[in-house]
């Protein structure tokens, strides 16, 4: 009997199919966002000028990439170390500038055409495409965007979030997928503001204004992404979370809500949020990451609020499209390919871990209220044999299941082309 045989009788005898928990992770997509390759820092700007935005990207590590070309190779190398179905996601920051399609342009005059070749590189390599306009690291930002007093700076964003959605509805047609659009502004002030409503009313007239832009709502999802404070920003963020939730939940037919792990007081969990939001709202999207004592944007583990999240996904339903999984986090300090990876492994572990559970039994238990058995049984889970059914899931999509296995060809990587930048 091999390993994976063995594990597969042992979750057997609890109620659960591992071949099944396997099948059904292999199609879910989960979208790998191209900021960690370079530091969030794209190709529409000055490649050295500093973060803005509330966001910031910590060390040094050699290698980041520099080119399109750059980023799409160490992509490549991603993809081709992580099991499961990926989605790219982009920032608008990441348009081609060639001399075919014009050149240059600023961000309100983005057209699709400057990121087709994105649609070749996802094309070639079966890959849906999210998408994301950009209001951070530019000069138009004063430093407000969407809620900015001053209304030609509004109106430039504003141009630019209509850009964004006509982009993002290309990019669906093209790649026969849904594009996931997220809109994330840090606008917010440093310290006590004097008032605090004007400028919610304004990004939310702002809103209005792009999502009258056609497009389909099948085909392209605006998601609405909140905070609760940014470096720089800490008195006040203007898309606070009731801000996003009400403007989803008043807006249903247009948009849905983005819930990113980082972007609560730390003692709040998403995880407890998505069965709370899935009970009124059709979809939701999440951006995964881990903060660490603030919104860090530290790579993503196989930590506990990684797995409940994963659970509840699994639990609610979430699996079926309703939730639409991202990951944020950007690490400048490691190969930053090591941090792609194991992130985007992560989750997927996470997602086997919970599609591994015996989720009527423990419902059972519940309702029947032998909470001893529920928690005996739930902690009889986590030593289960996990890591064989993941060798096995990771031998099926032709990965390296074994972590030792696929550091040293990040590191051959790293001595073969990241240090030779
Ligand atoms: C680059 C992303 O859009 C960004 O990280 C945003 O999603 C966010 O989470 C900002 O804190
Ligand atoms: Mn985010």
């Amino acid at each position: 009997m091999t390993q994976y045989e063995a594990a597969k009788k042992r979750y057997a005898e609890r109620g659960v199919d591992a071949d099944a928990a396997i099948n059904t992770l292999k199609s879910v997509p989960v979208s790998l966002h191209c900021w960690q390759g370079d530091d969030v820092r794209g190709f529409d700007g000055d490649p050295n000028a500093p973060l803005t935005g509330g966001i910031q990207t910590t060390g040094n590590y050699p290698g980041r990439a520099r080119t399109p070309e750059e980023l799409m190779a160490d992509i490549d190398e991603v993809l081709r170390l992580c099991p499961g179905t990926k989605k790219l996601n982009l920032h608008a920051s990441y348009a081609i500038f060639t001399e075919e399609n014009g050149g240059w342009v600023d961000r309100d005059k983005l057209e699709p055409k400057h990121f087709a070749p994105w649609v070749k590189f996802c094309k070639e390599r079966g890959l849906g495409c999210d998408f994301n306009p950009t209001y951070f690291s530019h000069p138009k930002c004063d430093p407000l965007t969407l809620s900015s007093p001053n209304p030609e700076t509004r109106k430039f964003w504003v141009e630019h979030g209509k850009a964004c959605i006509r982009i993002s509805q290309y990019l669906a047609e093209e790649l026969g997928q849904p594009c996931i659009m997220n809109i994330w502004t840090g606008d917010g002030l440093k310290d006590i503001p004097a008032d605090r409503m004007t400028p919610r009313m304004l990004y939310k007239e702002s809103l209005d204004e792009i999502l009258s832009e056609p497009y389909d709502f099948n085909l392209v999802k605006p998601c609405v992404e909140s905070k609760v404070f940014g470096i720089g920003v800490e008195a006040y963020t203007v898309g606070s979370a009731e801000f996003a939730l009400s403007y989803a939940a008043m807006n249903k037919d247009k948009c849905i809500p983005l819930l990113d792990n980082g972007h609560y007081h730390p003692t709040e969990v998403v995880s407890d949020k998505i069965p709370a939001m899935l009970t009124f709202f059709p979809e939701i999207a999440l951006h995964i990451t881990r903060g660490v004592r603030w919104d860090s944007d530290h790579v993503v583990l196989f930590d506990d609020e990684t797995k409940e999240i994963a659970k509840e996904i699994v639990r609610c339903g979430g699996l079926s499209g309703r939730v639409k999984i991202a990951l944020d986090y950007f690490d400048a300090s490691i190969n930053r390919i090591g941090a792609w990876v194991t992130g985007f492994r992560n989750v997927q572990k996470a997602l086997l871990f919970a599609l591994l559970q015996p989720t009527e039994e423990l419902t059972r238990l519940q309702n029947e209220q032998d909470f001893t058995s529920l928690m005996i049984r739930a902690e009889e889970l986590k030593t289960m044999p996990f890591g064989d059914v993941w060798a096995e899931y990771c031998k099926e999509q032709n990965v390296p299941a074994d972590d030792m296995a696929w550091l040293s060809e990040i590191k051959k990587y790293e001595n073969e082309v990241l240090l030779k930048r």
